[in-house]
């Protein structure tokens, strides 16, 4: 292997051949399993279009109807997972939370029949239908307060915001939630899905593939970004104050956070969805101040680094929909988690239709015959 075949980040290499989502990232195209995510986005719903990614076409109204029944069914955790959240410490990072807990699914239901559909089916129920459940039941035990039962009467996205919130949620609130998480639930081989396929080709149990995922979404880089995005417009503070910022930052050459993409190289069409769910949840329950800084923030960029393709991505606007709704800041990326089970499970299921283990080569940099030194003789790097 030469190092001209070599690409860091693996840029541009295929590592999987797959019929679940499609990128243009010149023309700010996606689609899911063929269909445009601004079709699924107004007529869809979220389990309808996991229901498209997983099992690669749209259900009929039966199909939807049992997998909808399912789900609910399945939303409750065992006593013991929610005990076993109650350890965790009230500090600890939501999508740490959500890691353990997933993990910690494989305990119980971890029989391993890859084989078999009605076990692919039954583990994409469970995981779509528990882990809500659970990054709703940390939000609740780290405030002290005891988890709340999903409510049998509502629908997947309402239900979420009504753990979180012991309330029953705004019409309006629950469907932006819902899209919301349409547009997070599949990317094609980005960090994350490219983490859960290597997990599934070893052939391990799907609550480990969707931990192993979890993990690595909840980088800055990846999906941990939606919490920076907030942290930085909060840190800009004014309007005024967004070009003396940029400007600082990219004096020290810092990533603006919210902005760039491996594959877009015009604005996500995911975060021009966004930016209208969030105008209309402004509309009715008041703008929020850091959407002006937002939007300030979005033109400077684009005058400084549009001509390098860096635009908005999906993490920019999220956080302004999130926060409106309600949702802590810190539990932004398990938001975006919850919808992505979805692109994972696909990803899983159609790496089993023909895997392969993930192995792939290094170029080896390092020496060679190098003879052993006995510790009395070694001496100090520094
Ligand atoms: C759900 C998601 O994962 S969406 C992405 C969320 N992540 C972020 O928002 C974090 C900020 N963005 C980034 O770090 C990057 O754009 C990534 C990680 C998304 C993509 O990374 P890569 O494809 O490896 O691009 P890379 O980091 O090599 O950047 C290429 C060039 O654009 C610049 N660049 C890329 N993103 C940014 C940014 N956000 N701010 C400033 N400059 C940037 C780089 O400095 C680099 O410039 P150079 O060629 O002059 O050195
Ligand atoms: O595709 C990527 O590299 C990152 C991304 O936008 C996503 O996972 O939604």
């Amino acid at each position: 292997m030469s190092v001209d075949t070599y690409r860091p980040g693996l840029e541009g290499v295929p590592a999987a051949k797959s019929s679940i989502s499609y990128i243009d990232g010149r023309q700010g195209i996606l689609e899911y399993r063929g269909i445009r995510l601004e079709e699924l986005a107004t007529q869809s719903t979220f389990l309808e279009t996991a229901y498209l990614l997983i099992w690669g076409q749209l259900p009929t109204k039966e199909e939807l109807k049992s997998f909808q029944h399912d789900i609910r069914y399945h939303r409750r955790i065992k006593y013991r997972i929610r005990d076993m959240m109650k350890c965790f410490p009230e500090s600890g990072h939501p999508m740490d939370a959500l890691q353990a807990s997933a993990a910690a699914l494989g305990l119980f239901y971890s029989r391993r029949a890859l084989d078999d559909p009605i076990y692919i089916r039954n583990a994409a129920i469970r995981l779509l239908a528990k882990i809500p459940t659970m990054v709703a039941a940390f939000q609740l035990i780290r405030q002290g307060n005891d988890p709340v039962q999903p409510c049998d009467d509502m629908d997947y996205a309402a239900n979420f915001l009504y753990m979180l919130t012991e309330r029953e949620p705004d019409e309006l609130a629950a469907r932006v939630f819902d899209v919301c998480l349409l547009l997070h639930a599949e990317h094609s081989m980005n960090a994350s899905t490219f983490s859960a396929m290597v997990t599934a080709s070893t052939l391990t149990d799907p609550y480990a593939v969707i931990a192993s995922a979890v993990g690595t979404l909840g980088g800055p880089l990846h999906g941990g970004a939606n919490e920076e995005v907030l942290t930085m417009l909060e840190e800009i503070g004014s309007v005024e104050n967004v070009r003396p910022y940029l400007e600082k930052k990219l004096e020290n050459k810092s990533k603006i956070m919210g902005f760039g993409h491996r594959v877009y190289k015009v604005k996500d069409p995911r975060a021009t969805i966004l930016q209208n769910l969030a105008e209309q949840l402004f509309e009715k329950f008041g703008r929020d101040v850091y959407y002006d800084i937002a939007i300030e923030l979005e033109q400077a960029v684009e005058e400084k680094l549009g001509a390098k393709g860096i635009y908005p991505n999906v993490d920019f606007y999220s956080g302004l929909v999130y926060r409106k709704l309600g949702i802590p800041t810190d539990m932004f990326t398990s938001i975006f988690a919850i919808a992505r089970v979805a692109g994972w499970l696909a990803h899983w299921k159609e790496q089993l239709g023909e895997n392969r283990i993930f192995r792939p080569a290094q170029l080896y940099v390092g020496m060679h015959d190098r003879p052993y030194i006995p510790p009395k003789e070694r001496t100090a790097l520094v």
